[in-house]
């Protein structure tokens, strides 16, 4: 899959390309992961790419013209791909999100700066807009950079059998539930021991165990995402250990 992230701070995709998971998605070449600036497609001497906003207030807007001509190079370099615009105002970055970006041929993702891009080139550009949460960062690098782990953890191929995305939360059989606790060598740590049932190599009781401790934690903790899933159907099996978890765990 090819991503093309257009970044006045082009450096900060260092972060994907150089480190764990998805840098070795780079080294297998599935991903590719381009970069262009916004400022290289500037005319003007100080290479301006913003500008103060109509109807006053603090901050500045980009300026369309290099986001255009920088989104046209990106383009060229990224056939048919989809272009996202990292915002506050976009829909949520879900794991199901995730899975259907991944799906497509290509990405392009534009990172603002400042108080945010001009809305005429959101209108004429913009293909959808995505948020990662309800707060305000000082550009949209970090949500690119989220996004584009969560979509290459996706990929075929990133991912071996032994760490596979279907075991994450939000995925497969954990499908938007919080993740399972998880343990490993000493078997004793400060006397709390790892429960015995990860010991004891049965692994539908395994399996059984890490189903009801991924209901039972998102019960406690997210419990709007719990209704999520229950408004999908419960299976049997789902039911009777979050059963069993509440009964253990009522106050
Ligand atoms: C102009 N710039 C403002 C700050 N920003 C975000 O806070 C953001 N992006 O995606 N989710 C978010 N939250 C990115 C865009």
């Amino acid at each position: 899959m090819r991503i093309t992230l257009v970044s006045l701070f082009p450096e900060m995709a260092r972060a994907v390309t150089d480190f764990g998971v998805t840098r070795r998605a780079v080294e297998n070449g599935l991903l590719t992961l381009d970069t262009v600036n916004p400022r290289d497609f500037t005319e003007d001497r100080h290479r301006t790419v913003d500008d103060r906003p109509f109807g006053g207030g603090p901050g500045m807007v980009m300026k369309v013209a290099p986001l255009e001509k920088a989104l046209a190079a990106a383009r060229q370099g990224n056939p048919g791909a989809r272009v996202v615009y990292l915002s506050p105002q976009g829909r949520p970055l879900t794991q199901a999100r995730a899975a259907r970006l991944a799906a497509t041929p290509g990405l392009i993702l534009l990172a603002g700066r400042y108080e945010g891009v001009d809305e005429r080139l959101i209108e004429t550009e913009v293909d959808e807009q995505v948020s990662i949460g309800d707060y305000v960062l000082s550009g949209g690098e970090l949500p690119a950079l989220v996004l584009i782990d969560a979509v290459t953890r996706l990929l075929p191929g990133v991912l071996g059998h032994q760490d596979s995305a279907a075991q994450d939360s939000f995925s497969g059989e954990l499908e938007n539930l919080l993740d399972c606790p998880h343990y490993t060598r000493p078997e004793t740590y400060r006397d709390r021991s790892v429960p015995e049932v990860l010991l004891s190599g049965d692994h539908e009781r395994i399996r059984r165990w890490r189903l009801k401790q991924a209901l039972g934690r998102t019960w406690r903790w997210r419990p709007e995402l719990l209704e999520a899933r229950k408004a999908r159907g419960l299976s049997q099996e789902e039911s009777e250990l979050l059963d069993e978890y509440i009964r253990e765990h009522q106050a």
